[in-house]
């Protein structure tokens, strides 16, 4: 598997099993990393991850924890248990929370990276505002980022459009996700911070979470090879 596709990641976001393994064997070529989210891990729970496995290709379980350290730290053990290589957990659960799932996952025998969710890519600064927060998006991006390291998280969610700025605060050691990526000319849907596979490789991110655009495209896998494409391109720039 070719580095740009290694850093593809393709939520499985399907209503059952059956849907999701069809629609994950199909991209599987073009892809580097599956996402078991809320909808489907709700519905089939463990059979979605090991589904993921079957294809041979590492899991990523997007449950966002958000509880008392001690519910998220033994919810830690038992993603750790069935195999999953990245967790994510909400930086607004406060430091305790985050060290003890930062913890648990050192503790794990396999490799289990907690990823913290910074600010959802869903929201923008009127939506911080009315929760209260005076911070951009961007500024509360990296208090929680930071907040997290300090706990001993080394992974981090958050939009391609604050990555650099993540980066020059966290280091090269940060492993930085991005999720709200559109090619261009794609519906943004619900996501109000967005960018592009080029920009968000151009700006230092990661890995690169795309779903709508490759599941709801008349040839995914055609969508997918693209989005790897420009990956492609972009690293290249990088590079030079
Ligand atoms: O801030 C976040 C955190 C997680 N997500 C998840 O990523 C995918 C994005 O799907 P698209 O269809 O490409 O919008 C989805 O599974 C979310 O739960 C996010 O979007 N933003």
């Amino acid at each position: 598997m070719n580095e740009a596709t290694r850093r593809l990641v393709f939520p499985l976001d399907y209503g059952s099993l059956e849907e999701a393994r069809a629609g994950a064997r199909v991209v599987a070529p073009s892809v580097g990393v599956l996402k078991v989210g809320l909808e489907l891990f709700v519905r089939e729970g463990p059979a979605a991850i090991a589904a993921c496995h079957d294809l041979g290709r590492e899991v990523f379980l997007d449950l966002k924890l958000h509880d008392i350290p001690e519910t998220v730290g033994r919810a830690v053990q038992s993603a750790a248990s069935l195999g999953v290589r990245y967790l994510t957990v909400h930086a607004h659960g406060g430091r305790v929370m985050l060290e003890r799932a930062a913890s648990e996952a050192a503790r794990a025998s396999s490799p289990l990276t907690i990823l913290a969710v910074t600010v959802l890519t869903s929201l923008d600064g009127a939506d911080l505002a009315s929760l209260g927060l005076s911070t951009s998006p961007a500024e509360q991006a990296e208090r929680v980022a930071r907040l997290a390291w300090d706990a001993g998280v080394r992974g981090f969610v958050a939009s391609a459009s604050e990555a650099a700025n993540l980066r020059s605060a966290l280091g090269p050691e940060a492993l930085l996700v991005t999720p709200g990526i559109r090619p261009a000319g794609s519906d943004a849907g619900d996501q109000k911070r967005i960018t592009t596979p080029a920009q968000a490789i151009a700006a230092g991110a990661d890995l690169l979470v795309v779903g709508r655009p490759i599941r709801d495209a008349k040839d995914p896998l055609a969508a997918a090879r693209a989005i790897v494409a420009e990956i492609e391109g972009a690293l290249a720039a990088r590079h030079t």
